[in-house]
């Protein structure tokens, strides 16, 4: 058995174009992340960045190839146990997966503990987020609703949101692309060090070239193909 926490084999993903002509988004895409290790997709707008991450998520079905995320096959898998895998082995750090608007900082982050186990006590619930809060700097703020905080904040909530219950694997796109330079480096540092941690595996896609190299390993995607280790 391999302990890879992601490992993709063929991935391919074609989708019916304009006048019947097939659209090859993904072609051929095999790659294994261990655990712990981080990963960087980099690559030109409209490579198959987004939707290898959403496949990887079970967002997106691939059309051939398998992928396994922590030992768990995707394929045949229907939406409920999807649902379920992710809540369980992911963290996704997507730019759409806003925070909840009428929740607290607190409340937004304590959803995924409660979503994850509704048998917990609020407590034990509370406790826990209140410290991946603290992880991010943000424990002061637990009361505030998302309205009320700067962009990097939300960025470093929805970070303690996808990292709480302690994931195997971090899918994060554009991790710092509506943030300064200043608060993008700190989401990222924090980001590793949460990683590291707990031992999480992640992959990002970054246009930025300086986050791409603190990376462990680096990928391309081109054109719907993936290129592994390209050096920093
Ligand atoms: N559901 C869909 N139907 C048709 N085409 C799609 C669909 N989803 C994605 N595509 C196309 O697939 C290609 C890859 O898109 P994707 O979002 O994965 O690129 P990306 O590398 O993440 O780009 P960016 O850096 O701009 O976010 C694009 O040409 C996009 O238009």
């Amino acid at each position: 058995m391999s302990s890879a926490v992601v490992e993709a084999r063929g991935v391919g993903l074609v989708l019916p174009g304009a006048e019947g002509h097939p659209l090859t988004i993904l072609n051929d895409v095999s790659f294994t992340l261990g655990a712990g290790e981080v990963g960087a997709v980099v690559g030109p707008s409209g490579s198959g960045k987004t939707s290898l991450l959403m496949i990887l998520a079970g967002l997106e079905r691939p059309t051939s190839g398998s992928v396994r995320i922590a030992g768990t096959d995707l394929a045949g898998m229907d939406e409920d146990k999807l649902a379920i895998f992710r809540r369980r082995k992911l963290g996704i750090l997507f730019q759409n997966f806003h925070l909840v608007p009428s929740m607290t900082a607190l409340e937004n982050v304590a959803l995924t503990l409660e979503i994850a186990d509704p048998t917990r006590s609020w407590t034990s619930v509370e406790t826990e987020a209140l410290a991946a809060l603290d992880a991010v700097g943000l424990s002061a703020r637990a009361g505030h609703r998302p309205s009320a905080l700067s962009g990097g904040e939300q960025q470093r909530v929805g970070l303690a949101r996808a990292m709480v219950a302690k994931p195997p694997l971090l899918l994060a796109d554009e991790p710092t692309g509506n943030l300064d330079q200043e608060t993008g480096a700190k989401v990222v540092s924090l980001m590793f060090d949460l990683a590291r941690r707990n031992g999480t595996a992640i992959l990002l896609v970054t246009h930025d070239p300086a986050l791409a190299a603190k990376a462990d390993r680096r990928f391309a995607m081109s054109l719907g193909v993936l290129a592994e280790d390209i050096p920093a």
